[in-house]
């Protein structure tokens, strides 16, 4: 049988609401978000344009002189005249490119010397970098503008292209110094260990590997450097050091002010040009503000956040409701043409048309400890809104293990970090609540609402009383200190009373408690293996006694066997201590064993929620259905 097959959705994604079209898409990555980097562009293409084509405009020559001396600005003389009747609007012009031209050359030089000591010297090491970092320090320590007045002094001849050399000369030490710590770090990264693996050359490394991802250092210290060298032709020139046979804004300041234009009130001599430079200085540190975006795409949609506004994303969820409810919009299929399913696209369809199955009781008895009521998370981005959680109520009991499971991008991640206040940009609460009840007889009111508290509220509430144990505690721990160090960091903030040696006691009874040895407490996590770093971590968790634990896949990372000690442990010690905890996994076989209860995401909605041997009995939605089949298919095979 021949016809279409429609596209294949993506299973798991939730709803992606159709953002721009493609063109405007492409026009606004060009077109900067954010307002200020905007007006920074306006400012540098608006001097640019005027030093490229100003010029055309000017109606006498920067050196001409007339019978009009010191006159204000007129039809004729439109900023007016010098002392000696050159026509101030020329001078300005032909000044700008002047100007401008020894900041963007001295910035290049500058930046290139910078590259060559910095980048070298931090990745090569060893002798070269001492030399050239002894280099560095010495042009560092020697203050930039006396240096560059000797220097300038020495010149045989003050053409711009000789400033511009020696403002570069004497400038590129700090840049050097910031490329060669960030060539430091770069060196060390898995994907330069891993060109370096295949053989590529030293200089090949260098200069596709290191020097691409310092772009956004390299520029942003550029443009600073255009304005630093324009500045500092300006100065030199003021000072008279300049080559003043040359007309530029600096050398009309040295005129203006040799000439007493200040004491004559000829404010058009000077003003233009001053305030041109503080126009153009203003301009380009506002583009840096969009290097930044550049360099970290976070702020870039973290910024998106607070425009996504409430019209928009009503548009957006009104046609997350006309769109088919896996959220990919369907081929048009010409009519008459046969339409031929997948066996998997049924099952998607079936998945997303089958109703929730929600049976809203305990799996283990217990008052409410984490109530989620309704809740919906958003993610705006370039091409639309991301639906990650919809509409989720649950209910965390106390010493209940809920178990929530669901394929990659199913939005687990997305609820947890809601329920602890762990969301980053972009992400936008769009709707639901989630309460926190506090053990009977806390001074502090029995009822917390997580998604109103403020800061310092949430400060006190996460680790005392909702902890988390992060998805891997290799890297949740921190390399550079000691275990002893990471409990002190904790029991500073929330048992600011407590001595040293009594956090020391704590740490290493807590150690007991989850399996290791007291005296690991002076290790650093590099000397402790990964399932040990993973037991750290929840003792860590566990220290303050916390009502609530939340493990985002906390075993995933871990060999079998490990991952087995670990699950006793844990659940050894919610018997123990009777905290409640949410455990994040795709193992839904590892679930059915440990939990209580468990809610199964997909697409960023709740599809089965219940006690665990009722899902396991009776799996009312299919989805669920299909995974205890895989489930059993596997343990068939095996
Ligand atoms: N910062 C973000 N910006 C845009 N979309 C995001 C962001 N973070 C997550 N998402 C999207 O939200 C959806 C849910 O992601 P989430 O990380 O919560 O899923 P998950 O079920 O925890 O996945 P995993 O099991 O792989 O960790 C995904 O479609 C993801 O692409």
């Amino acid at each position: 049988m021949t016809g279409r097959t429609r596209p294949e959705p993506n299973p798991t994604r939730p709803e992606l609401v159709e953002g721009p079209g493609p063109i405007r898409t492409a026009l606004g990555r060009l077109w900067p978000e954010s307002g200020k980097v905007r007006a920074g562009l306006i400012i540098a293409i608006f001097f640019v344009l005027f030093a490229g084509f100003g010029p055309l405009l000017a109606q006498y020559p920067p050196d001409a002189t007339s019978r009009d001396l010191l006159q204000p600005p007129s039809p004729q003389h439109w900023l007016g005249t010098t002392q000696i009747g050159e026509d101030v609007f020329a001078q300005f012009v032909y000044g700008a490119r002047v100007s401008l031209a020894v900041g963007v050359f001295a910035a290049v030089i500058s930046k290139i010397i910078a590259i060559l000591i910095g980048v070298i010297g931090g990745y090569v090491r060893g002798v070269t970098d001492d030399l050239l970092y002894i280099l560095t320090a010495v042009f560092l320590v020697i203050p930039g503008m006396p240096l560059l007045i000797v220097l300038t002094g020495y010149l045989p001849n003050r053409g711009i292209q000789a400033v511009a050399v020696v403002i570069a000369i004497t400038s590129w030490a700090g840049s050097a110094r910031v490329l060669r710590a960030q060539t430091m770090s770069l060196r060390n990264r898995d994907f330069v260990e891993a060109a370096r693996a295949t053989g590529e050359s030293r200089w090949r490394i260098i200069f596709t590997e290191v020097i691409p991802n310092e772009l956004p250092l390299i520029a942003s210290g550029f443009l600073f450097m255009v304005i630093g060298g324009v500045m500092a032709e300006a100065g030199l020139s003021f000072l008279g050091l300049g080559s003043l046979t040359t007309v530029s804004w600096g050398s009309m300041l040295y005129f203006a002010q040799s000439s007493q234009a200040f004491l004559y009130g000829a404010w058009w001599w000077f003003v233009p040009p001053g305030l041109a430079i503080a126009l153009l200085g203003a301009g380009l540190a506002l583009i840096n503000f969009g290097i930044d975006e550049y360099a970290n795409p976070r702020l870039r949609t973290g910024k998106r956040r607070a425009k996504a506004t409430v019209g928009r994303r009503a548009a957006a969820l009104d046609l997350t409701a006309a769109s088919a409810p896996a959220g990919a919009a369907p081929m048009p299929v010409a009519e008459g043409e046969p339409v031929v399913e997948t066996a998997r696209e049924a099952d998607r369809r079936e998945f997303a048309e089958a109703a929730p199955v929600i049976r809203d009781r305990p799996g283990r008895d217990g008052a409410p400890v984490i109530e989620v009521r309704d809740l919906s998370v958003d993610y705006p981005t370039d091409h639309g809104v991301v639906h990650a959680v919809q509409g989720v109520s649950l209910t965390l009991h106390r010493s209940e293990i809920l178990g929530l499971a669901g394929e990659s991008g199913s939005g687990k991640t997305t609820l947890t970090n809601t329920v602890t206040r762990l969301l980053r940009a972009p992400a936008q609460v769009t709707g639901g609540s989630v309460t926190y009840h506090r053990r009977r007889g806390s001074a502090d009111g029995t009822v917390v609402d997580v998604l109103g508290l403020s800061q310092p509220e949430l400060r006190s509430l996460r680790w005392s009383e909702i902890a988390i144990v992060f998805q891997s505690a290799m890297n949740a721990l921190n390399p550079v200190t000691t275990i002893r160090a990471q409990f002190d960091d904790v029991l500073r903030v929330h048992r600011p009373r407590m001595t040293r040696a009594e956090r020391t006691e704590l740490a290493q009874q807590m150690l007991i408690k989850v399996g290791i040895e007291p005296d690991r407490v002076y290790n650093y996590p590099h000397e402790l293996s990964g399932g040990m770093k993973q037991r750290v971590a929840i003792a860590l968790a566990l220290v303050l006694d916390p009502d609530v634990i939340i493990m985002d896949e906390p075993t995933t990372a871990l060999d079998l066997l490990v991952q087995r000690e670990v699950l006793d442990q844990i659940m050894a010690l919610r018997d123990e201590f009777g905290f409640a905890i949410i455990f994040t996994t795709h193992d839904l076989a590892l679930l059915l064993e440990i939990s209580d209860s468990i809610a199964i995401m997909r697409a960023g909605r709740l599809v089965e929620y219940g006690p665990s041997v009722e899902v396991y009995a009776e799996p009312g939605h299919p989805y669920t259905r299909s995974l205890l089949t895989s489930l059993a298919d596997l343990g068939a095979k095996l």
